[in-house]
């Protein structure tokens, strides 16, 4: 198989795939991430997921590129990545106490046309914590680079009444998806090295 490139500069989807023990190799999308307001969120990840694996693809067409996007939706509100502590304040005061759906689309893209994407749900719900409490979780600075501001793999799960879903996709990408649509496309998961 060419080479696969994950089309990312996110850490936690880098750290998805290492886990997975496949090769490949990151390379920033490099895209405008802006999508029209009124677009539904699943629409909005399939986009931009779409939009980075092209991005990375056409600059290296004979490689396998796999982009991914993931946003927050709480009600009507749909949240991406805090720009900072009071951004993320606001974005957890809306969490706690409640439900929210993280959306994740991934998009895998490889020579001669091939195109395979999807799109995974994952439900939380969030304990209602008092303020202090939730200072002292923006003071563990989770919320930094994380769409909903918070790390369900970190200090955040102390927050987690309920999950329904992949776990991995609140992280970042949907392993088992990826793992079918990389088998579908044909890659040996324990190739010899
Ligand atoms: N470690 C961790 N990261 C999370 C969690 N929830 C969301 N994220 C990160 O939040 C980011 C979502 O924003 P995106 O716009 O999809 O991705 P990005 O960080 O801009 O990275 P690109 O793939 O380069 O676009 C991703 O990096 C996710 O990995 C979580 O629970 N844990």
């Amino acid at each position: 198989m060419s080479e696969l490139i994950l089309a990312s500069t996110s850490s936690a989807r880098r750290a998805l795939m290492d886990g997975l023990g496949v090769p490949y190799r990151t390379e920033a999308p490099g895209v405008d991430e802006h999508v029209p307001a009124d677009l539904p969120a699943e629409e909005a990840v399939r986009m931009l997921a779409v939009r980075k694996a092209r991005a990375v693809q056409e600059r290296h067409p004979d490689a396998w590129v796999l982009g991914a996007d993931q946003l927050v939706e709480v009600g009507r509100d749909v949240l991406g990545k805090p720009q900072d502590r009071d951004a993320a304040r606001a974005q957890l005061t809306r969490l706690l106490g409640n439900t929210h759906v993280i959306h994740t689309a991934v998009c895998l893209l490889g020579p001669g046309g091939h195109h395979s994407e999807t799109a995974e749900d994952t439900r939380l719900t969030f304990f209602p914590v008092p303020a202090e409490e939730l200072e002292r979780y923006l003071d563990t600075g989770e919320w930094e680079g994380c769409a909903g501001s918070y790390r369900v793999e970190g200090r955040g799960q102390a927050l987690l009444q309920k999950l329904e879903g992949d776990r991995t996709n609140v992280q970042g990408l949907p392993m088992l998806s990826v793992v079918r649509l990389l088998r579908q496309a044909g890659f040996d998961l324990f190739a010899r090295p």
